[in-house]
């Protein structure tokens, strides 16, 4: 059973139509890349799917049940998390206490966190445990803005598994990382479990080519192609919508000069 699918998803803002007709399955331990043109549609459609923004057409769902309906809260608590362009850390806290503090918040103690400190033992072992699979124990306590910008990348994927969901949505992970660190961002994903699905939006192509086993190419909206890195490096219309038309007509009008 796919883990996530959409049918017919669209949403329009006024008279723009932003999404449009969008079948989208994500299968088990998917490693997918959602990529296109600045505008195409992609965040929008991340929002779609974790309940920001309800849609205008079409269904999506998550393990076989309709969710199209559901609110975002009751989406997380079933199992789907996300990421967001942008930097989202507290920058006073530590790595530790941040993932403890999402930890308690899947818990449902939010409020009363820092309560219950000395009793909650299982969730820093937890913390511990996640935060080495980050490759952040080392940086644990230390607090989150001395971190290297693509660590705090890192430690906010972190926060996202703490909800131990089945599927992560990645929005550019590595937007803003320098393009050292960006490789390791990306192995600490390659790496995470095979019962979590990942969908990742990501502009920088040898990182989609690197990593994800399947490409979906959003234009204008629309799904234009979807397949493997393969069948999409050699895919004529992904080429033309990457080299640029106005590159491609320019070709055209030369050749009859
Ligand atoms: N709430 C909104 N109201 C009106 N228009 C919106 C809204 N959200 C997004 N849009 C428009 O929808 C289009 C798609 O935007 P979106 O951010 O999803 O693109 P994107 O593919 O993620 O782009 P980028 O790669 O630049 O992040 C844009 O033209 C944007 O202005």
């Amino acid at each position: 059973m796919t883990a996530l699918q959409t049918q017919g998803l669209g949403i329009r803002f006024g008279n723009f139509q932003a999404v449009a007709d969008v079948d989208l399955a994500l299968e088990p331990g998917a490693r997918q890349a959602l990529i296109g043109p600045n505008g195409a549609g992609k965040t929008t459609l991340i929002n779609l799917l974790t309940g920001i923004y309800q849609p205008s057409a079409g269904s999506i769902r998550m393990d076989g049940r309709d969710i199209t309906a559901w609110p975002a809260d009751r989406r997380a608590r079933s199992g789907l998390a996300r990421t967001f362009q942008i930097n989202t850390l507290f920058p006073g806290l530590t790595p530790l206490l941040s993932v403890v503090l999402a930890i308690h918040e899947r818990e449902g103690q939010g409020a009363t966190w820092w309560r219950p400190y000395s009793r909650s033992t299982a969730a820093f072992d937890e913390a511990h445990a996640l935060l080495g699979r980050l490759r952040l124990d080392a940086l644990a306590n230390v607090p989150v803005a001395e971190l290297a910008y693509g660590k705090q990348r890192l430690l906010e994927i972190a926060l996202a598994l703490a909800a131990r969901p089945r599927i992560l949505l990645l929005d550019e992970p590595a937007a803003g990382v320098p393009e050292d660190e960006s490789g390791e961002l990306f192995d600490v994903i390659a790496e995470l479990p095979e019962d979590i699905s990942v969908l990742f939006i990501e502009h920088d192509m040898k990182l989609v080519f690197r990593f994800a086993r399947r490409i979906s190419v959003l234009v204008a909206g629309r799904i234009l192609v979807e397949g493997s890195p393969a069948e999409i490096g050699h895919d004529p219309r992904v080429r033309e919508v990457y080299l640029g038309k106005t590159h491609i007509h320019l070709r055209r009008e030369a050749a009859h000069v």
